[in-house]
């Protein structure tokens, strides 16, 4: 399996395999021992997330899921095509509040592995997106937020202008506004929470 990996330490892109014949293509999606033994990615997903986004030009994130309910993705596209901005809040790392931006769609079968630490969010390219993802905790809405999309101090070019955004999203607080308030999401030893 093909293995990427970034200059932020952590996130992974994997192209699982896909064998194709006259009828289409046989791929697959994700291997727990495969993971492990080829990326060194030995980690349990207990939910699998699918969502549905309808129009292109639609934003979802920035989100996380705080500690002590942090969760690992590994992220990936079943129909149509986004552009993933994930986001390193871990405290000290070397490369805070540096993002990646990876394009995934059915088409390439491209995955990202999103560790925990990391702001998620994607932007759709076209319409009828299905987003599937596993992750290593269980929800938690009272764990569960999100940090403005247009966060001057992050930087990011979505390639959109005005995205169709949840009201949640709409109204996210800037990361430094949220952590001056709150504290910091994933302060130093938040893993021994
Ligand atoms: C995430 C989640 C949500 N929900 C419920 C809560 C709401 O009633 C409804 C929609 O939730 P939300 O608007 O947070 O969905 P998204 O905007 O797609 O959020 C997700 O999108 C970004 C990109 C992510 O990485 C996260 O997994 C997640 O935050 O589903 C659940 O019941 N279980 C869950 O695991």
């Amino acid at each position: 399996m093909q293995i990427e990996r970034f200059a932020i330490d952590g996130p992974l892109l994997f192209t699982p395999p896909r064998f194709g014949d006259d009828r289409g293509w046989f791929c697959e999606h994700w291997n727990a021992r495969r993971l492990a033994d080829e990326a060194g990615l030995d980690v349990r997903f207990v939910q699998d997330n699918l969502s549905f986004t309808a129009r292109p030009g639609t934003l979802r994130g920035l989100h996380y899921q705080a500690p002590p309910m942090a969760q690992g993705k590994l992220v990936s596209v079943i129909t149509g095509a986004v552009t993933d901005i994930i986001v390193d809040i871990r405290e000290g790392s070397a490369t805070y509040g540096q993002h990646l931006a990876v394009e995934l769609s059915r088409e390439t079968g491209v995955q990202l592995w999103v560790p925990p630490g990391f702001l998620h969010g994607f932007v759709t390219r076209t319409p009828d997106v299905h987003m599937l993802y596993k992750v290593t905790g269980y929800y938690s809405a009272e764990h569960d937020g999100s940090i403005a999309w247009d966060d001057p101090d992050l930087g990011i070019d979505w390639g959109v202008q005005d995205p169709v955004l949840s009201g949640k999203d709409a109204q996210a607080p800037r990361l430094a506004e949220h952590q001056a308030r709150n504290g910091r999401i994933f302060p130093q030893g938040w893993e021994q929470t």
